[in-house]
């Protein structure tokens, strides 16, 4: 019997794939997965979903093992394992806004993604602000008047500085992480050992 990975497509997707290669993985099968969502390879079986459904299915068993941003385990809380950072997808969340202006709002107003994150770090803080939930682009909001500020996912800040936003308040480093269904792992700690063993990379500090 084989694993069951579910896989986050796109950007994620990649950067597993390149992180597998590196592994030595045959990785061939996914490469030419076309538009399949589901491929077997030598050593597991990938599904292929978004972030948040990534964590559903692995929530429900029927992935064993997920690969998926720590944002999204941030924002929704599963009820999975959270077994390990992996040395890819690696962002960071922040607030961030037009440099001098003044707030629009009476009460700040944040456009994000991530209503849940933005919430708790504000109410941390001792501060209640409003949230507009956006699904992307969330960086046009503070242009468009929609919101006084955004908090979202900084990578290169290309995006912030073509838009002319800057960093208002560094939150927290993120990277991709890989979870695991908890009954899985008590049940299937056979097959699943090797293939989690073999993502546990130390990182070279330099
Ligand atoms: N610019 C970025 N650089 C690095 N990692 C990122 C970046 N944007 C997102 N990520 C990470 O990659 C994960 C997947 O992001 P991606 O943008 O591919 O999917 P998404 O946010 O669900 O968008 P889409 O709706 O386009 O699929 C995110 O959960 C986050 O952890
Ligand atoms: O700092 P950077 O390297 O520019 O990366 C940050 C951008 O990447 C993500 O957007 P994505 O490309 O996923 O598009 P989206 O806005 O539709 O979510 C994120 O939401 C930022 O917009």
């Amino acid at each position: 019997m084989k694993p069951v990975i579910a896989l986050t497509k796109g950007r994620l997707e990649k950067q597993f794939l390149a992180f597998l290669e590196s592994l030595n993985y045959d990785i061939q099968p996914l490469k030419e997965k076309g538009r399949k969502l589901q491929v077997e390879t030598e050593h597991f079986y990938a599904v292929f979903a978004k972030g948040v459904d990534v964590a559903t299915y692995v929530e429900h068993g029927i992935a064993d093992i997920g690969i998926v941003g720590e944002d999204i385990l941030l924002e929704f809380e599963p009820d999975v394992y959270d077994l390990l950072p992996l040395p890819f997808g690696k962002c960071r969340l922040a607030v961030a806004g037009e440099q001098k202006a003044e707030n629009k709002f009476a009460k700040q107003r944040i456009a994000t993604k991530f209503p849940n994150i933005t919430t708790k770090y504000f109410r941390e803080r001792g501060k209640s602000v409003d949230i507009v939930k956006l699904e992307g682009s969330v960086e046009l909001a503070p242009l468009l008047g929609l919101a006084d500020d955004i908090v979202d996912i900084v990578e290169t800040g290309n995006t912030l500085r073509e838009n002319g936003l800057v960093v208002k308040e560094e939150m927290l480093s993120i990277s991709a992480r890989c979870i695991a269904n908890r009954n899985s792992l008590k049940l299937k700690k056979a097959i699943l050992a090797p293939l989690i063993d073999s993502f546990r990379i130390e990182e070279v500090a330099i």
